[in-house]
């Protein structure tokens, strides 16, 4: 039977600096619209990752492809360009502008009409700008930030300022979005709320996402599938449950915390 290209094929990924392995020969895989969590104690590797994922750092090997396109060498704007979005662990919102516009800057590079050919095409121009704030008054009402539409981002709420940035993320239309610990620093309710917008944006945008988190409810409840880490290497995939009590999982989880 013939397999299907899976969205993100990472092989054999060995990044070290110095004498610290940070990862050692990582392999996984994310399909088209899967929700993938990466776990591990703190230095596992997880932000490494991200990192060889989005360009910022080079593998010394291995390989990292997106649609059967490598990744490795290609600079983060190439990357992102490319459809892999990121959201921070602080938000990185624009403080002065407002929730909408900082929206509309997410969708900046999908802009064709600069400023004179907008002069001299205004009937296109005004299309293109019909169409952009439609797609982000989509976001505005999938994320309920109606309320927050013309605050400025430094006056919102943390949870709010973090769900803002998942829209900025989202309003770029990636087909693959990494989330940095989305849930960091949130109480419970916005935790809550945080699970169920990230079950919509899947369910409703079909977008794939790569989850690093250390709120294990999180994981457990949202995701489809797992990778854990430890000391860089890959000592577990698989679906949240199997992964959960994977013996090698609980004693890198118990042995962090002696
Ligand atoms: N720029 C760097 N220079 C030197 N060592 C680094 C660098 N980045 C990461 N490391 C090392 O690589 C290892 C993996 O770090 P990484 O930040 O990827 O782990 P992590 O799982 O994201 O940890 P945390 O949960 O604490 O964020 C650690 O030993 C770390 O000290």
């Amino acid at each position: 039977m013939e397999r299907l290209t899976p969205l993100l094929e990472a092989s054999g990924l060995t990044l070290r600096f110095g004498g610290v392995t940070a990862l050692d020969d990582v392999g996984f895989e994310v399909g088209g619209g899967e929700l993938f969590a990466i776990i591990g104690p703190n230095g596992a590797g997880k932000t490494s990752i991200f990192n060889c994922l989005n360009g910022v750092y080079r593998p010394q090997r291995g390989t990292i492809t997106l649609e059967g396109t490598s990744l490795v060498g290609r600079a983060p704007a190439a990357i992102a360009a490319m459809g892999v979005a990121r959201t921070f662990q602080n938000p990185g919102l624009f403080s002065r502008l407002t929730v909408v516009e900082n929206l509309m800057l997410g969708r900046h590079h999908l802009m064709r009409t600069g400023f004179f050919s907008g002069m001299a095409w205004w009937g296109r121009a005004k299309r293109e700008e019909i169409r952009h704030r439609a797609a982000v008054e989509d976001i505005v009402d999938l994320l309920e930030l109606e309320p927050y539409r013309w605050s400025p981002a430094g006056l919102l709420p943390y949870g709010v300022a973090k769900r803002a940035e998942l829209g900025r993320a989202l309003a770029m239309e990636p087909k693959l979005l990494l989330l940095d610990e989305p849930v960091a620093g949130m109480n419970l309710e916005e935790t809550e709320d945080t699970a169920r917008y990230l079950l919509e944006v899947r369910a409703e945008l079909g977008i794939a996402m790569i989850l690093v988190e250390h709120d294990m409810s999180l994981v457990m409840d949202v995701a489809d599938r797992v990778l854990a880490l430890d000391f860089g290497k890959a000592i577990a995939t698989g679906k949240p449950s199997e992964v959960q009590h994977d013996p090698l999982v609980v004693e890198a989880y118990l042995g962090g915390a002696a």
